[in-house]
């Protein structure tokens, strides 16, 4: 069996070694046709974009990538070119929960947000959305959910968002067709329409946001400030938004070494389960540095400041940044 793999996916190499007789590791954003055509396998993270162009005419039966969002993946073509496909649910929303704590916990320290007073609004609540909540819950805020594809009773629409809240937080996957579509969602109409000068954050996909838009309202004060993990047009960013976000991030969110072990043994159960193979065993995140003595302060296991302190001060690192990730832990 060969399977071709995204070179910085963490971990996972020496598994698929015991797996397969060939492993080829491949920068993800080069992967192409000629490389999987006599592949049976593909793992893939969002850098690689996996239709037709890719696949017609190889061998691949397996895809997966060991990410959450699959707006990468052409899914219908999978359907119809007979290959399976499968992402990692929930692998890596810890580690954005863990973001968003540190993110809404400098506002209070550094841009005076008094979070046992205000009211944040998530907009999408699955395996990332929820997590937030509990935290939101854990601080403090009062917390308005906008998710109509769930439609809880417990659950408002977005223009209640819009009057009420403080904070605004997506974590909708992005989808571009359908009653629900994201690409967008928070257009100029969206911003014109805001009520209380919230804070915006965002850590689902880029073009949730439309990023001329948001800046447009940051200038006029529409916005009080940006936290921005995803951006439109990754890698090329928007500088200058970029230069006025708060926090600016290079789509690290989800970067925990937890989050990416969590992807890792996902993929391979996946991988194991469509080959009929025996399990290899659990690949576990490596520990934080000895004498690495715990505090109890959030900020200490993560600080999203340092992140982007980097990417402001060098904005061409965007994917440099991303492929040499300093190891970070969720917990001791
Ligand atoms: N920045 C990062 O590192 C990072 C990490 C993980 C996930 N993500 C992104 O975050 C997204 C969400 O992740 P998840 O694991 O929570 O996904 P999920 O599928 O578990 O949940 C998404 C939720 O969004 C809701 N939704 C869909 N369309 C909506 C709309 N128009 N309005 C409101 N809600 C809507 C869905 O009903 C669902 O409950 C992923 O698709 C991915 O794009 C980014
Ligand atoms: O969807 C996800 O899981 C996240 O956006 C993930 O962190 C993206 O990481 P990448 O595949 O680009 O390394």
């Amino acid at each position: 069996m060969k399977i071709v793999v995204d070179d910085k996916i963490p971990y996972i190499r020496e598994k698929l070694q015991m797996l397969a007789d060939q492993v080829v590791a491949i920068p993800g954003a080069k992967i192409a046709s000629a490389d999987v055509k006599d592949a049976d396998a593909l793992i893939v993270r969002t850098r690689t974009r996996c239709d037709e162009k890719l696949l017609a005419g190889s061998k691949v039966t397996f895809v997966a990538t060991a990410t959450i969002g699959f707006d990468h993946i052409d899914t219908d073509y999978m359907e119809r070119a007979g290959i399976t496909w499968t992402s990692c649910p929930g692998c890596n929303a810890a580690s954005v929960a863990q973001y968003l704590e540190s993110s809404l916990l400098l506002l209070q320290q550094q841009k005076g947000l008094q979070l046992n007073s205000a009211t944040i609004g998530i907009v999408g609540c699955g395996h990332v959305g929820q997590k937030v909540k509990n935290v939101a819950e854990r601080m403090g805020m009062r917390v308005l959910v906008c998710d109509p594809p769930v439609g809880s009773s417990d659950y408002v629409s977005l223009d209640v968002i819009e009057r009420e809240a403080d904070v605004i937080t997506f974590h909708v996957p992005l989808t571009r067709e359908g009653c629900y579509a994201t690409w967008h969602m928070a257009d100029e109409a969206f911003f014109q329409r805001l009520s209380r000068v919230p804070y915006i954050i965002n850590t689902s996909r880029g073009p949730v946001v439309d990023n001329n838009a948001l800046l447009t309202a940051l200038c006029e004060k529409r916005v009080r400030d940006a936290v921005i993990d995803v951006w439109e047009g990754e890698p090329d960013i928007n500088l200058q938004l970029l230069k006025q976000a708060f926090i600016a991030t290079p789509h690290i969110a989800g970067y925990s070494a937890d989050g990416k072990t969590n992807a890792d043994n996902m993929v391979i159960q996946a991988l194991c389960h469509h080959f009929h193979l025996p399990n290899p065993g659990r690949i576990d995140p490596p520990s934080l540095p000895d004498g690495f003595h715990f505090t109890g302060d959030p900020l200490q296991l993560y600080n999203p400041i340092k992140d982007s302190e980097k990417l402001k001060n060098d904005p061409s690192l965007f994917e440099s940044l991303r492929n040499n990730y300093p190891l970070r832990r969720e917990k001791i």
